[in-house]
């Protein structure tokens, strides 16, 4: 990586931060888990349910209906759901308002971007390319890049070192209480968007600061650092 001396890296989530991705991810959900004699999840749910990844979205459906699978249908099912997510990933999937305006502006500004989410790294790298933003990001880390899933703080600080970004100028950008955790957790200031994917108000968990849409973003991060 360059040396990308003295620029603000911004580290983003993927679902519920750039994209609105519940709608493909809950028909995903649902078709697993009627091929699998389970019912439908309703769209309302998605909120609380998303945020810890595929599987956990499945875990958590399953005990929302007082089902329990052992492990290896549990493991069947992940690769149904991922097998099916990846062949509808974009049908509805859309970036949410004023996402590529504000990278402009933040470019400008001398900013430069990674992702850091909870999906896996290959999904979340075909949905970047289908909405056609892949190629801004200098790394896009998923929960199995490393190994390790956020809240832990290692795949933020590894998404940092390998986008060639410094942890004393990073700033992350997410929706949930685990990117504020995480980003606490790794010393990073953290910038909360309050249209994501949390069943309680992010204001709760003490982010940095809140934006309620992308236009907001350069501003809060421009007070954030002073
Ligand atoms: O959708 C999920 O469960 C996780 O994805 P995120 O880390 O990008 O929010
Ligand atoms: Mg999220």
């Amino acid at each position: 990586m360059a040396d990308q001396n003295g620029k603000i890296l911004y580290i983003f989530d993927l679902d519920g931060t750039l994209a609105d991705t519940a709608p493909d991810l809950m028909a995903t959900l649902d078709y697993v888990m009627i091929r699998e004699g389970f019912a439908a999840t309703p769209m309302q749910d998605a909120r609380s349910l998303l945020g810890a990844g595929a599987r956990a979205l499945i875990q958590r459906a399953l005990r929302q209906q007082g089902a329990e699978v052992g492990v290896e249908r549990e493991d069947a099912m992940f690769r149904l759901f991922l097998a099916h997510y990846e062949s509808r990933i974009a049908d509805a999937s859309r970036l949410y308002p004023g996402v590529e305006a504000a990278l402009d502006q933040l470019e400008r500004a001398g900013g430069f971007f990674a992702v850091c989410t909870n999906k896996i790294e290959r999904p979340a790298k075909l949905l970047l390319e289908k909405l056609g933003v892949a190629q801004r990001f200098a790394f896009i880390c998923g929960q199995d890049t490393f190994g390790v899933a956020k809240p832990d703080p290692t795949p933020l600080l590894r998404t940092i070192a390998a986008a060639g970004g410094d942890p004393a100028r990073a700033i992350m950008v997410g929706d949930s209480k685990t990117d504020i955790a995480t980003a606490k957790a790794a010393g990073v200031p953290v910038i909360a968007v309050d249209f994501g994917y949390t069943d309680r108000p992010v204001q709760e968990f003490s982010p940095d600061r809140v934006i309620s849409h992308f236009s907001e973003l350069s501003a809060a991060a421009d007070r954030l650092l002073g």
